[in-house]
């Protein structure tokens, strides 16, 4: 490929850009010191020669992946101590470095640690004892043993309290017994288990004294750690009284169980991941936004106007009806995640101070933007996807290998639909004290005023978009109580009930998860437009607003079935739909280059930054070993007899 050639659509779309997409940079990064940081660690892991891919993965087998990963993943782990060593390395670079954008363009397919990072350790730190913490943080974090969550059993996910693995505490040995008696009850799914791991946080039902005390975690340890050879499996597996995790719940000596504050409490690791997710989502969004986006303005086909060239194709209103949604979807996610950060940080804190009153709505917002983030980044991306026509479909694209790790952030950490009940629950629970005068959290004081007042007239602003969709949302909270409560009165019991109406329960808890989020955002970029250009505020104040129109037109009929708006303000809306893409199409790529996602974590020809696309496509597939000879052997073990037989 020449050097230095930039593709001329991208030049002219860089000239046209309002703004200057490094004070976007600075401003996502939290300032131009942080920016050069990031730039200088993703420099030192990418320009890494064994870090670099000499062929493409898709063309390895099963086994070499692993192999490749692992191997990998070790010289990530040493190069992150180095940087410790140097003084250049926190918890937020290990976040990034194993987990974020970065780890996972190097670690392409999987990293066999990252459980150890993600579930593991924060395991031992929120349910461990300061003893506990003291002895296994410091193994795990220098890397002496391995861990991972087994928590998910064959038989069950989702219902955690039908877990069948048991630990019966044993006083005369002072020994919990482990064991998995069923097919269905083998720890199933937990990642790094099959090969990688030598160390376990195994959840199980606790026995003592012959009653069962519901699930708490155990470290078990998996293999030997010397040989790597696994430990005699989970029958009568006896471990030290001192591997329970007991920082909540605990078996004293002779077996007497002293409770937790909360039982929920053990389920800590979960509310942790799930508050990762958001922003793992909203990042994996931002790279299939930022490919489709820069492949759109070097794409032409069609015509819009016979008598001219044929256009780029983010020129075509539809495309960017696509694309320009996805971006601003990135930033709502993204600022929503950030203030769930700081609540669970908060809430975190004061758990450790033994107060537990947040605890529930934290459980309830973590539950529902997991859900929804996961959810629509995944959407998001097969958008970008399908927006990219037959070469979005290549796995050299990158999409659809995106695609596939956002999806099953839907059923991980907790199913999709499960948590939007778990979230239903609590909004049941809010509109009935609101029915009753008493106080609400701040997620939900929405309910207050919203029963107070129907109404209010259409005027082109956020804010009567947010009111909107609270009243979208208290109206389904309403209804789904209603009729929960309808039902009830008819003499269903209530656990038949809630299932009967369980539609409209998840329809409830996303209609709140969507308000919160529009909210969220739009009070985010309130707070920092004054203190950016006035150019950078005007385009972040159009994303938030088509963030916003686009999410509520989506949502129509809720709109006439729970408002009074009239048909013109809808058309008003669609008008201004229409006149926000307008607004956005010239710093469409510019926002993208806002990202600043390096070539090698875009990992696409489609979305490189210099636009060269079909000459990165041509590359691209040139690395196929199918490619290497002009004749396969298939044709002469198959096809030529095949083609003879015919004759
Ligand atoms: C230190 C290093 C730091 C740096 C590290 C950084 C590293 C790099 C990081 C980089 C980023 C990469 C990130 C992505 C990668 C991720 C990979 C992850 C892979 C995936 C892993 C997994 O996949 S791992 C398994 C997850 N498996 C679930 O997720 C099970 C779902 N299933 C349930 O979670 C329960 O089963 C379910 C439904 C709640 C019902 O639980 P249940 O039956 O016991 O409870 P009920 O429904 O009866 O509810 C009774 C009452 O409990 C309340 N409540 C329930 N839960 C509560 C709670 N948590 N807190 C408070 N309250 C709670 C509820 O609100 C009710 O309250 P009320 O009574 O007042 O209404
Ligand atoms: C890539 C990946 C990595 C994973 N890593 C780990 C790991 O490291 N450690 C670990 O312990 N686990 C892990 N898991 C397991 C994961 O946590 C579970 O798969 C997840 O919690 C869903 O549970 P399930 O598979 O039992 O689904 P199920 O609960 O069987 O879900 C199937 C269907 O049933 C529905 N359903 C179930 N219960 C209800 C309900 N109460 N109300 C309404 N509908 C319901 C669901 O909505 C869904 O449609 C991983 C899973 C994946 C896909």
């Amino acid at each position: 490929m020449p050097a230095n050639t930039m593709n001329e659509d991208l030049k002219r779309e860089r000239q046209r850009c309002s703004f200057d997409p490094k004070e976007l940079t600075y401003l996502l990064d939290g300032g131009e010191e942080k920016t050069e940081e990031r730039r200088q660690r993703e420099k030192f892991f990418l320009d890494d020669p064994e870090l670099s891919e000499t062929a493409p993965s898709d063309y390895l087998s099963h086994k070499e992946k692993y192999e490749h990963a692992v191997k990998k993943a070790c010289i990530v782990f040493k190069k992150v101590q180095q940087l410790q060593a140097q003084g250049k390395a926190g918890m937020q670079n290990f976040r990034e470095v194993l987990g974020g954008q970065l780890g996972s363009a190097i670690l392409r397919d999987g990293n066999p640690l990252g459980l150890h990072y993600v579930m593991f350790i924060p395991t031992i730190m929120g349910q461990g004892t300061i003893e506990q913490q003291a002895e296994w943080i410091s193994k795990a974090w220098n890397l002496e043993i391995i861990g991972t969550y087994a928590q998910t059993e064959l038989g069950h996910g989702t219902f955690i309290r039908g877990l069948e693995t048991t630990a019966t505490y044993d006083p005369a040995t002072e020994e919990f017994v482990l064991n998995s008696p069923t097919l269905t009850s083998y720890k199933w799914w937990p990642g790094g288990l099959g090969h990688t791991a030598n160390y376990a946080v195994v959840v199980a039902q606790l026995y003592s004294q012959g009653i069962c005390h519901g699930i708490h975690p155990f470290i078990v340890q998996l293999r030997d750690e010397e040989t790597h050879l696994p430990m005699p499996g989970f029958e009568n597996v006896r471990i030290p009284w001192n591997y329970m995790l007991m920082k909540n719940g605990k078996v004293l000596k002779d077996g007497s169980y002293v409770k937790s504050p909360s039982s929920k409490l053990t389920y800590g690791t979960m509310i942790f991941v799930r508050v990762v997710i958001v922003q793992d989502a909203a990042n994996y969004l931002r790279k299939a936004v930022t490919i489709a986006t820069r492949y759109s303005a070097v794409r032409h086909q069609s015509h819009i106007k016979e008598s001219a060239p044929e256009p780029q194709i983010l020129d075509f209103v539809t495309q960017q009806h696509k694309l320009f949604p996805q971006l601003a979807t990135y930033f709502a996610l993204h600022y929503s995640g950030a203030w769930l950060w700081d609540m669970y940080n908060n809430v975190t804190s004061e758990l450790e101070s033994g107060e537990l009153d947040r605890l529930p709505e934290l459980h309830a917002l973590a539950c529902c933007l997991k859900a929804v983030s996961a959810a629509d980044a995944a959407q998001g991306i097969e958008t970008c996807r399908l927006a990219c026509g037959g070469h979005g479909y290549m796995s050299c694209s990158s999409l659809p290998i995106t695609y596939g790790l956002v999806t099953a952030m839907v059923t991980y950490e907790g199913e999709n639909t499960v948590l939007l009940l778990q979230t239903a629950r609590y909004l049941m629970k809010a509109w009935q004290n609101c029915l009753d005068g008493q106080p609400l959290t701040p997620s939900v004081q929405y309910l207050n005023s919203v029963r107070r007042s129907f109404g209010g007239v259409y005027h082109k602003s956020v804010p009567w978009i947010i009111a909107s969709m609270q009243r979208i949302a208290a109206g389904k909270i309403e209804t789904a109580h209603r009729h929960m409560n309808d039902k009830i009165k008819r003499g269903v019991n209530s656990e038949d009930a809630w299932n009967e109406t369980s539609i409209e329960l998840v329809a409830a808890s996303e209609a709140h998860c969507k308000a919160f989020i529009v909210e969220t955002y739009y009070n985010s970029v309130q707070q920092i437009v004054p203190s950016v250009s006035q150019q950078l505020g005007k385009a972040l104040t159009e994303l938030c607003e088509l963030y916003a129109v686009n999410t509520l037109l989506k949502n129509i009929g809720d709109l006439l079935r729970y408002s009074n708006v009239t048909t013109g303000d809808l058309e008003n809306l669609q008008r201004w739909l229409e006149e926000l893409l307008a607004a956005i199409r010239p710093n469409a790529v510019g926002i993208v280059d806002g990202f600043d996602i390096n070539d090698a974590i875009i990992a696409s020809p489609l979305g490189a930054y210099d636009g060269n696309v079909y000459e990165r496509l041509f590359a691209e597939v040139s690395k196929s070993p199918l490619n290497a000879k002009p004749v396969n052997e298939s044709f002469h073990k198959y096809l030529k007899p095949l083609l003879k037989s015919k004759m």
